[in-house]
């Protein structure tokens, strides 16, 4: 079948009308890298970024060791975060326009599409509203020494002040991880150690099968 564009139908990702959410997290795990190889293969989908919400340094504050408390919910604009999922939901179409993406016609009426969004992010699963929206939940995990060495090669705004991951990053991720632990059971744990071309296989997979089930439950 032809689509909108002259694109063809790609056979692996079955039609239907979905607004599927699925979820990354842990930082320099790769979710970012994922998301946007994700996004680039199924049609219809777009990513929300946790990290385009963060608040300005300025609203940050401090914790008792003068490291910025990057890594807590209130370092980000949650609700404007939740906003924008929610203008996702309400019309996928037209939030995939205002993304300069276009809907690919899969199906003969765009009520029979498959859309997808992709929420990436280190601390998803600890906001509650946005945690009981996702149909699937992937958490990316590795090791400390390969955090430490990604994030040590990694420069954000502003930068890591010395000692930060030991004093703070890592620590911060035990907590919220531990938070967030009764409901490990709902989680597909991804090995970030693998190759970024399995990890994408692997999820493409699990993410077809997702959509078909889906599909039969509308
Ligand atoms: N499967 C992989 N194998 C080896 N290196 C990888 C893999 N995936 C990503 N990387 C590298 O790890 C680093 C972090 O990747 P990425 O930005 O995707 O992680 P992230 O989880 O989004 O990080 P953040 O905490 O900033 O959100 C990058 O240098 C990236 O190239
Ligand atoms: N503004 C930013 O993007 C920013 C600033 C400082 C620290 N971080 C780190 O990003 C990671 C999540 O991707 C968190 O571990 C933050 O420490 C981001």
């Amino acid at each position: 079948m032809r689509e909108r564009g002259g694109r063809r139908r790609d056979p692996r990702w079955p039609p239907a009308r979905v607004s599927g959410e699925l979820n990354f997290r842990m930082t320099n795990g790769g979710k970012t890298t994922l998301a946007s190889s994700l996004q680039e293969q199924i049609p219809n989908s777009c990513i929300i970024a946790q990290d385009s919400y963060f608040k300005d340094d300025s609203e940050v504050p401090m914790d008792s060791n003068g490291f910025k408390q990057y890594d807590i919910l209130e370092a980000l604009h949650m609700q404007m975060m939740m906003r924008d999922v929610d203008s996702w939901r309400r019309d996928p179409e037209s939030f995939l326009r205002q993304q300069g993406l276009e809907t690919q016609l899969i199906e003969p009426s765009v009520d029979n599409q498959v859309f997808v969004l992709i929420v990436e992010g280190f601390l998803i699963f600890n906001y509650r509203p946005l945690d009981e929206l996702f149909d699937k939940k992937y958490f990316m995990e590795i090791p400390y020494d390969a955090c430490k060495r990604r994030r040590s090669l990694r420069v954000y705004t502003p930068p890591d002040p010395p000692g930060y991951f030991d004093g703070y990053v890592w620590p911060m991720y035990l907590k919220n991880r531990e938070e967030i632990e009764s409901d490990t059971s709902e989680f597909v744990f991804l090995d970030g150690l693998k190759p970024k071309e399995e990890l994408l296989a692997a999820v493409c997979k699990d993410l077809c099968q997702e959509i078909q089930r889906l599909r039969e439950k509308n």
